[in-house]
């Protein structure tokens, strides 16, 4: 695969907010009052091309600023750097990155460095998916199985997943890509909303939303859990009056409970038929995983998480501990696609059907890529295999996500479709945008 011998000369970083707590969008159990954000990257180069990559990782508010400064303290690494270096050996830059000597010391693979290695590597994929002329998930395709395994690091998960098992993994749907390829372009990738029942919203939007939704064509809803019993019950019972008992819910506590509390409280649930609960307890515990997927596998209720797992090294343990029935992988928790392609292919060798977390602005639109990817050259199968989505901040972006009869169609423009509009930048970027200094001068939210 050609890659150009320019240089990275420059990496611009911002903090960008929405205000999404003035109406409980993307409220939860534990994350009350969110207001979706990102630390935003782009990159640029010294060819005479005006391409830049834009990469951001998604956080919530508050602390973006310490994601900006982690993001800024990664740029030594990626200042200089001649863009065939890292794209020639993907997974030995990727590691470059990860384990620098003294910033492992904040992590390794976790937190708030690792959110950061996230918005740095996207911003690389982007570049690197428009230098070749190419939505990220054809990128991938076009790879050869070689290509694909050298841009992931296997430390610390061959016990589960070998660079040998990848190329066999890959080599295998070789013959039947193209048929895959044509069908999602048709088609699309089913998707599920969590739109409709974020904790914050009134019973009346709640049903409002569900009939726009049934509209829609939708046919599994996601609803925020945890709180409160009762208040879930009424909740619960009213999505159901709206939706039947044939179309799916899934519920979602955020890490709201303790494991016994967890095993409980779904109990309680389980007249409602959920398909799966996530994040039940601790996104650390594996082993209480795997005790609430044990108590609940009689009553037919999966266990979901992934969206706070740190790295695939938790995931690896996760699948081998048969700790869940769904795999939620992030395209911003983990460190970039270099990341999820490994976690995908654990995935894939453990029989665990990948549905991305996308709870977040730009997440929809980074995800879709890699399940895109995911079921031309790896899992080959659609089945209980859904891309979360969430209806709010797709008008920030370039090349917005498109949604047809509850399906995700394959981006058509270059890129990993991260480049927000930059207007929407300046006007959010925290706190000097015109938005934010609206918004401060209303009384809405305070002067930092
Ligand atoms: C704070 C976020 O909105 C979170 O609730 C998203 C989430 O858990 C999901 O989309 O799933
Ligand atoms: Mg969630």
């Amino acid at each position: 695969m050609a890659t150009s011998e320019a240089v990275i000369t420059r990496m611009d970083v911002k903090d960008v907010r929405f205000p999404t707590s003035l109406e409980a969008h993307g409220s939860d159990a534990m994350h009350t009052d969110p207001d979706y954000s990102c630390a935003y990257v782009i990159i640029h180069t010294d060819a005479n091309d005006s391409l830049a990559g834009h990469g951001l990782t998604f956080t919530i508010g508050r602390g973006t600023e310490i994601v900006v400064l982690a993001c800024k303290t990664l740029s030594r690494l990626v200042i200089g750097q001649k863009l065939s270096d890292v794209y020639s050996d993907f997974g030995r830059y990727w590691r470059k990155l990860t384990s620098e000597s003294q910033l492992r010391w904040l992590g390794p693979e976790k937190g708030v460095m690792h959110l950061a290695t996230a918005a740095v590597l996207n911003a690389l994929w982007d570049l690197y998916a428009k230098l070749e002329n190419k939505p990220l998930w054809k990128l991938l395709v076009d790879m050869s199985p070689q290509e694909l395994v050298s841009c992931i690091d296997f430390r610390y998960i061959t016990d589960a997943l070998t660079k040998e098992d990848a190329l066999q993994m890959l080599q295998e749907n070789l013959s039947t890509k193209q048929t895959r390829e044509c069908e999602l372009l048709n088609t699309g990738y089913p998707a599920y909303t969590t739109s409709v029942a974020w904790l914050g919203y009134s019973d009346e939007t709640l049903s409002k939303l569900c009939e726009k939704a049934l509209k829609e064509g939708w046919s599994k809803f996601k609803v925020k859990v945890g709180a409160d019993l009762a208040d879930d019950k009424r909740r619960c019972a009213l999505i159901r009056k709206h939706i039947g008992w044939e179309r799916k819910m899934m519920m979602d506590a955020n890490q709201r409970w303790d494991v016994n509390e967890a095993i409980d409280y779904m109990k309680e649930l389980a007249e409602y038929k959920p398909w799966w609960i996530e994040e039940p307890t601790s996104p650390d515990d594996i082993l209480g995983h795997a005790a609430i997927a044990q108590a609940l596998s009689p009553l037919d209720i999966g266990v979901a998480t992934g969206e706070h797992a740190q790295n695939r090294v938790i995931f690896k343990q996760l699948l081998q501990a048969k700790a869940v029935k769904f795999c939620q992988i992030d395209s911003c928790r983990l460190g970039s696609v270099n990341e999820n392609l490994a976690v995908i292919m654990m995935a894939k060798k453990f029989g665990v059907p990948v549905c991305p977390h996308a709870g977040g602005v730009g997440l929809c639109e980074l995800v879709q890529h890699i399940s895109l990817f995911d079921y031309i050259c790896v899992s080959a199968s659609l089945e209980n295999r859904v891309i979360e989505y969430v209806d709010h901040l797709h008008e920030h972006f370039k090349y917005p996500v498109c949604i047809k009869n509850a399906c995700y169609m394959p981006p058509q423009n270059a890129g990993y479709s991260t480049e927000m509009i930059a207007k929407s930048i300046s006007d959010y970027e925290y706190p000097k945008g015109s938005a934010w200094q609206q918004l401060i001068m209303e009384g809405k939210f305070q002067t930092p």
